[in-house]
């Protein structure tokens, strides 16, 4: 038996985030395109650096990008939407950024999320254009390894099945035509890499374990036969991750060299699959046992016990063993912690520990005569002590949770009820403007917050800059003839981070920054013990924004899933156990809003849809609790006070009925970038309450004209009521400039209130 130690794919932003700084100064024409490519391929190398240093056997490369892989992928085929304009060759970086970022003429690619993760990809778009190779990146990367290092990497690249499944515009009709034009382009890209050297090329194959139908399968099968005649010499790893794979029995004999499998969440599926066919005697086995996704160490006893389980099982001649996923889903070190509450450090493992923890696992393996000592106790005493700490020992938060009831769930009357006494008591125009929360964290919100957590500034001195900046825009907003205004949330980094701070039983790292999408980074809270409500958390900010003007400011709130889905999360508890701790907390909040004289609560469920699991049979037990959360969050309030909820980064085409079923009085949501399929969908499935269609993309600098927008919402008024229709952007206005927002939002007013005339017209006549 050989044992090979390797990675699905390492995090590409550097302990420090410099990528993200390097991208984020070179858009700003700060760097040279020479400086750039110099910082990046800096990164990249160190990439590799990192992994020998650790000792991992088999090196990957590929795995990094200048924005995101999927993008690279397509613009790799040269599939550039044609309103980029792109003449052929070599995609030069202006391109490259614009399909990401949008231009001053174009839009944007649209932008979803990766499987159940918190990153966002680019979708790529496929119009029939020509398809041709515009470069083999992996294939650079490759020898740039192989110089640096004089080593053999194993490159990878997004498999051709998931990246035909996730390209927009890719269907039943064009489904033959595209393959036909990407095959050969694949094929070209693995024969490269072969001549330069290359021995294993893994590619990515995670569409792999959602639930295929028939022909579906049957398709994987075509692929990889013609793959397979037209590039024998390849020797292919194909990469699932992210759950079992689906049709087992056929897939795994598919004409490859390696199949890997994730073992944690997968486990299940993976382990009866390999009971009941057992395993192809001629491939590798790669398997996943150590967890790509969160935050803990591992059980390395209970690991070892699993290895040896699939070893019996599969009776493989070659295992590879590796994290369940790529560990750009982690932060890269603990080591860096220095502030953490100790118990709760000792039960970390970030990527390079998860790195180390693999490494330990394939010596003990192959460690047959049992020479080597293996201590596996200590993350067993590790896992151990947090189980035991104080802070997961709150007996009345368990007792609540406990003891919640059906009726915690309901308001007190229906929504038509609730409807008309909110038009009562709130009395706002047809179409109402608002926004959805947040204004620009300018570089000056950024320094005050800085200076102040590095007690350079007072309290005193920076609840006045907060305040000073809430005034600045309730003034701005009163001078664009916004309906329902927000505060701004400029005390807020990040909407969940905030929370977590105020509430019990969540902890803060200094560094462990994740992506989220381009070069956004995020640096999720852990939760690790009970959570409960202390004190008040938005009310003095939100009842001082109300104080200044006589229009209604929105309360804001995260909501109880999403808190839950962007953090790391204990893993003793159930998840619905976490999130309804979390509800009950906020429910106190909310009430605590509305004693204040808030009449208008907002509580974002952006990541309800990312809590979903991949196969659609558990679909049903998760939207149960997951709904249920956010009601006992929202519920207890009067008939009048109006909840609003927010969701954007997803297809809510198939999505209708579980927002529904929240209950929420009015919901915006994003749409601006996928406008026509939600109209499509609505058509089929009428929805009833208030809906903000976001109606302007906030990722891109762009600022969308008034007719642009105004389209939008004719369109949109062709399957919704008029009295249902609010207007909104996408999603919150944190990461854009102040002009750029200004602009925008007069934009989305003047075009409101001319379809508020056509719309006049139209009943008068
Ligand atoms: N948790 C979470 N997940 C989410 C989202 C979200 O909003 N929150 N939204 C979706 C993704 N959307 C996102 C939108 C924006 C950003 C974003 O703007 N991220 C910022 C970081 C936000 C932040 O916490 N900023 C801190 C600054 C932290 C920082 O950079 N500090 C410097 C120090 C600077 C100095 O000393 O001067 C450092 O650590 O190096 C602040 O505002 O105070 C970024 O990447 O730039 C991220 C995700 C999905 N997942
Ligand atoms: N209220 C939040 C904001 O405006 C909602 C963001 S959803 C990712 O930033
Ligand atoms: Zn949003």
């Amino acid at each position: 038996m050989t044992y090979t130690s390797t990675l699905i794919g390492y995090p590409y932003i550097g302990e420090d985030r410099e990528w993200k700084k390097a991208l984020e100064a070179f858009w700003r024409n700060e760097l040279s395109e020479e400086d750039f490519e110099e910082r990046l391929k800096k990164i990249r190398l160190s990439r590799i650096d990192k992994q020998l240093q650790l000792d991992i056997d088999m090196v990957t490369i590929g795995d990094f990008t200048y924005y995101d892989r999927m993008l690279d992928t397509a613009l790799m085929f040269g599939l550039i939407p044609k309103r980029f304009n792109w003449q052929g060759g070599k995609v030069d970086l202006p391109t490259y950024y614009s399909v990401a970022r949008g231009n001053k003429t174009a839009v944007a690619s649209e932008m979803t999320k990766w499987f159940n993760t918190n990153y966002h990809y680019i979708v790529p778009e496929y119009e029939g254009q020509a398809l041709q190779l515009t470069e083999n990146k992996v294939l650079a990367d490759f020898l740039e390894a192989k110089e640096a290092y004089g080593i053999i990497a194993k490159p990878t690249l997004i498999g051709p099945y998931t990246f035909c499944k996730l390209t927009k515009g890719y269907s039943k009709f064009t489904q033959v035509e595209y393959l036909l034009a990407l095959l050969p382009l694949y094929t070209q890209v693995l024969k490269e890499l072969v001549e330069a050297g290359a021995n294993w090329i893994q590619l990515e194959e995670p569409s792999l374990v959602t639930t295929l139908d028939a022909a579906e399968i049957k398709l994987v099968q075509e692929i990889y036969d013609q793959l397979a005649v037209a590039v024998p010499e390849a020797k292919i790893m194909l990469q699932t991750y992210f759950e079992a794979l689906c049709a087992y029995e056929t897939l795994i004999s598919l004409p490859v060299q390696g199949f890997g499998l994730d073992f944690v969440h997968g486990y299940k599926g993976n382990m009866a699959s390999l009971r009941q066919y057992g395993f192809p005697q001629d491939k590798v086995l790669a398997i996943g046992v150590v967890n790509g996704r969160d935050i803990w160490r591992s059980n390395l006893a209970e690991v070892n016990a699993t290895i040896q389980a699939i070893e019996h099982l599969s009776n493989a001649a070659e295992l590879w063993i590796q994290p369940s996923s790529n560990l750009q889903h982690v932060p890269i070190t603990t080591a860096l912690e220095n502030e953490i509450d100790p118990v709760l450090k000792h039960a970390l493992a970030f990527a390079d520990e998860k790195i180390v923890e693999i490494i330990e696992l394939t010596t003990c393996r192959r460690d047959k005569e049992g020479t080597l000592q293996h201590n596996f106790s200590e993350s067993m005493k590790a896992i151990e002590a947090l189980k035991n700490h104080p802070i997961r020992q709150n007996k009345m938060v368990h007792q609540t949770v406990q003891t919640v009831t059906t009726q915690d769930f309901e308001r007190h009357s229906e929504f038509t009820q609730r409807q008309k006494l909110q038009q009562q008591a709130l009395a706002l125009p047809l179409f109402p403007t608002t926004t959805i929360g947040s204004f620009p964290q300018s570089d000056e919100v950024k320094r005050n917050r800085n200076a102040w957590r590095k007690k350079q500034l007072s309290n005193e001195a920076y609840e006045a800059f907060i305040e000073q900046e809430t005034k600045r825009w309730i003034t701005i907003q009163e001078e664009l003839d916004i309906d329902v205004l927000v505060h701004g949330e400029f005390e807020r980094t990040d909407m969940v981070e905030y929370f977590g701070e105020k509430l019990t039983g969540f902890a803060f790292t200094e560094k462990a920054w994740v992506v989220s999408y381009g070069s956004r980074c995020v640096k999720p809270p852990i939760i690790y013990g009970d959570v409960a409500w202390a004190s008040p958390i938005t009310v003095i900010e939100s009842a001082y924004a109300q104080s200044l003007t006589m229009r209604f400011v929105k309360g804001m709130l995260t909501g109880p899933v999403t808190i839950l889905n962007w953090s790391f999360v204990r893993d003793d508890l159930s998840r619905k156990d976490v999130a309804y701790q979390i509800a009950l907390a906020l429910r106190k909040e909310v009430e605590a809003l509305e004693k204040a004289g808030i009449s208008i609560i907002q509580v974002d469920e952006p990541a309800l849809r990312e809590g979903l699991p991949l196969r659609k049979e558990e679909w049903g037990a998760y939207l149960d609790w997951a709904v249920n959360s956010f009601k006992l969050a929202t519920s207890s309030v009067k008939d009048e006070t109006q909840i609003h909820t927010h969701m954007c980064y997803c297809e809510f085409n198939d999505f209708i009925e579980p927002i529904s079923a929240l209950d929420a009085d009015v919901i915006s949501i994003e749409t601006s970038r996928s406008h026509g399929e939600l109209i499509s969908s609505l058509q089929v499935n009428p929805y009833t309450k208030g809906i903000g269609l976001g109606v302007y993309d906030i990722h891109s600098p762009r600022v969308p004209s008034d007719e642009e927008m105004l389209t939008i919402m004719r369109d949109s008024l062709q399957v919704l009521d008029r009295h249902q229709f609010w207007v909104n952007p996408d999603c919150g206005l944190k990461t854009r400039k102040e002009t750029e927002t200004v602009a925008a939002l007069a934009n989305m007013v003047a075009a409101t209130k001319t379809l508020r005339q056509e719309v006049q017209q139209s009943i008068s006549r």
